[in-house]
Formats: structure tokens, sequence, C-alpha cells
């Protein structure tokens, strides 16, 4: 071997290690990259790549986007309701303008004196405890300690007459700010021992419904998410939402599964009623044990507009 050829084959030897040590290095600094990415808010974890994506597509992050939704307007009482229905069964439904300007910031304004708690949740096991899985601070307002939390109750009772108001929990303030966020759950509580499950639901049974209402919406994501009635709507102030947590046979509905999705930008405000089994006049016009269905909260004489957007 000459000179030359010697100089050749050094330089490929050179060349060649480089570059197999630097796809080694690089190969392996993505892998490093992957398993210490930052998570972007405590409690990430619990969130499937699919929910988070499917919360803050801009697309999704209007409501009105299913091609099965309509809305209906009806009077009753000399209101007009406005319903949005974007599951029919089991029913997920929004309540346009239900509740005044006045309302909504009176009811904020309460809010403002009240002090704030972090949130625990019901585990699997049925222990309540604090977890990342839910990021927000909250607040029970009873109506019959607060006129703004009576005036809720009041318009919720007219709103829904298939429901015994009697038989709620308390209202439930919640705040979420950024980086806040609910993980899927479903809001039927299972606790491990007969005597939990007593104590929480042996005076009117489990939650066969839930009704939020919305005080302030996030400027970035704080969706609310079904991913199995494949959903996610962001309302507004001044409106409400229902779902059924419940089938026919008062059984877990599989397809309530749901999550608040993590706030990007701003604060979310809601306040939920949570309905309960027991005494529920609704139980009494669904006739099979499937899932409930949005037309049971129509009443007959209704003024029908399909496709028509509310907003
Ligand atoms: O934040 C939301 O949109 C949902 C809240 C919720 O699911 C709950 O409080 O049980
Ligand atoms: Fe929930």
């Amino acid at each position: 071997m000459n000179y030359f050829q010697t100089l050749f084959i050094c330089v490929l030897t050179i060349i060649g290690t480089y570059y197999g040590y630097h796809n080694m290095f690089s190969s392996h600094w993505e892998v490093v990259e992957k398993v210490n990415k930052k998570p972007q808010f405590v409690g990430e974890e619990f969130w499937p790549v699919e929910a988070t994506q499917m919360c803050d597509n801009e697309d999704w992050d209007t409501t009105w986007q299913s091609s099965e939704s309509i809305c209906i307007r009806y009077v009753q009482q000399f209101y007009e309701v406005r319903m949005e229905i974007l599951s029919w069964s089991p029913p997920l439904v929004i309540y346009r303008d239900v509740f005044s300007k006045k309302q909504v910031s009176d009811y904020l304004e309460l809010l403002k004196n009240l002090k704030m708690n972090e949130q625990k949740v019901v585990r699997d096991d049925g222990e309540i405890a604090y977890s990342t899985y839910r990021q927000a601070n909250g607040t029970i307002t009873p109506a019959h300690s607060h006129a703004e939390a009576q005036s809720l109750m009041d318009t919720a009772t007219q709103l829904l007459p298939v429901f015994d108001f009697q038989y709620t929990e308390q209202i439930s303030a919640l705040s979420y700010i950024k980086g806040g966020h609910y993980a899927l759950h479903t809001d039927f509580l299972t606790f491990a021992n007969a005597e939990d499950s007593n104590r929480h639901f042996g005076e009117m049974g489990n939650r066969l419904a839930t009704f939020i209402m919305v005080f302030k919406k996030a400027e970035k994501g704080g969706g609310t998410l079904f991913p199995q009635l494949g959903n996610v709507f962001r309302a507004n102030p001044g409106d409400a939402f229902l779902w059924f947590n419940c089938n026919g046979n008062l059984e877990r509905e599989a397809k309530s599964l749901h999550g608040g999705c993590p706030i990007r930008a701003g604060e979310k405000i809601i306040a939920t009623i949570w309905i309960r089994i027991f005494n529920q006049p609704i139980r009494e016009m669904q006739e099979t044990g499937g899932s409930f269905h949005a037309g049971l909260l129509i009443p007959e004489n209704h003024e029908f507009s399909s496709l028509q957007n509310f907003l």
C-alpha cells in the first residue's frame, strides 16, 4: 500500500467513525429526550395522548361540530329553552343561556368571598384522597346558605321538570387555572365496602345525571371531553350541560366516561349539581334498561329547529 492509499483509508476510517458515533449519540439523545420529556402539566401521565390531542384540536374547540347534533327550541313556563343535542342516547346536551348575566356575576362574586380548596378524588379502591388525577380548587355552595346558589337551583328546577331537585347534591363549584384538569372518569361512584356505599348513597342513591353550569370559560383548552361519545366542547358562561351516568337498569353508563381537558390559558369556573337516582320522574318515563334517551328531556309540544347554530 503506498502512501496515498494509506492516507485514503485513514480518512475513510475517520469519517466512518465520526458518523458512526454521531448516529449513535444522536439516536441515544433522542431516547433520553423522550424519556425525560418535561410534562406540560401535573398529572399529564393520566391522560392518553389521543385524549389530549382531541382536547387541544382547534377544530373541536368550538361546539357544533358533530354531524348528529341538532338544536331544539321550545317554550316552557314562558321561557324559551335552547338545547343542543350532542348525543341522543345516552344523552349529552348543552342548554344555551340558561343563566342571566346577573346570576353569573353574582355567583362569581360569591366564590371570590369563599375559600376554594384543593379537590380530592374517589380512587378505584373507593378511598377519597388527594391525587394529581384532578388539579382544581373547589367549594360547596349550599343553596340554603347562599341566595346566589338558590337562584341557580331555582332556574335548574324550572329548566328540568323531569328531575326532582330535592334529590340532588349541594352545588359544588370548581375553578381550574392553567395546568388544571380532571382526567377521564365516570361520576357513577363505587365504594369498596357496603358501609361507605351506604353512607354516601343510602339516602338518595348513586349519581343518575350530572348538570354543570358554566361561569367562566378558559382562554385556551378546558373543554369537557367524552371520548366514547366522540365529543369535546367548551360551553360559554351562562350555559349548562347535562349527561347521564346510569342506564335504565341504574348501572354505570359506560359511555359517560369524561374528563375536564387541561387548561392551556386562563381560568375555567363551573358548578355542578349531581342528580341522584331516588325519586326521579325521568326513571318512570324510561321504558328500557338500556341507555337513557334525550327525547325524554324534551316536552311534547316544542317548536323544532334542526341544524341551526344558536351561538
Ligand atoms: O371540568 C369538567 O369539564 C368536568 C368536571 C367533572 O367531570 C366533574 O367534576 O366530575
Ligand atoms: Fe365528572
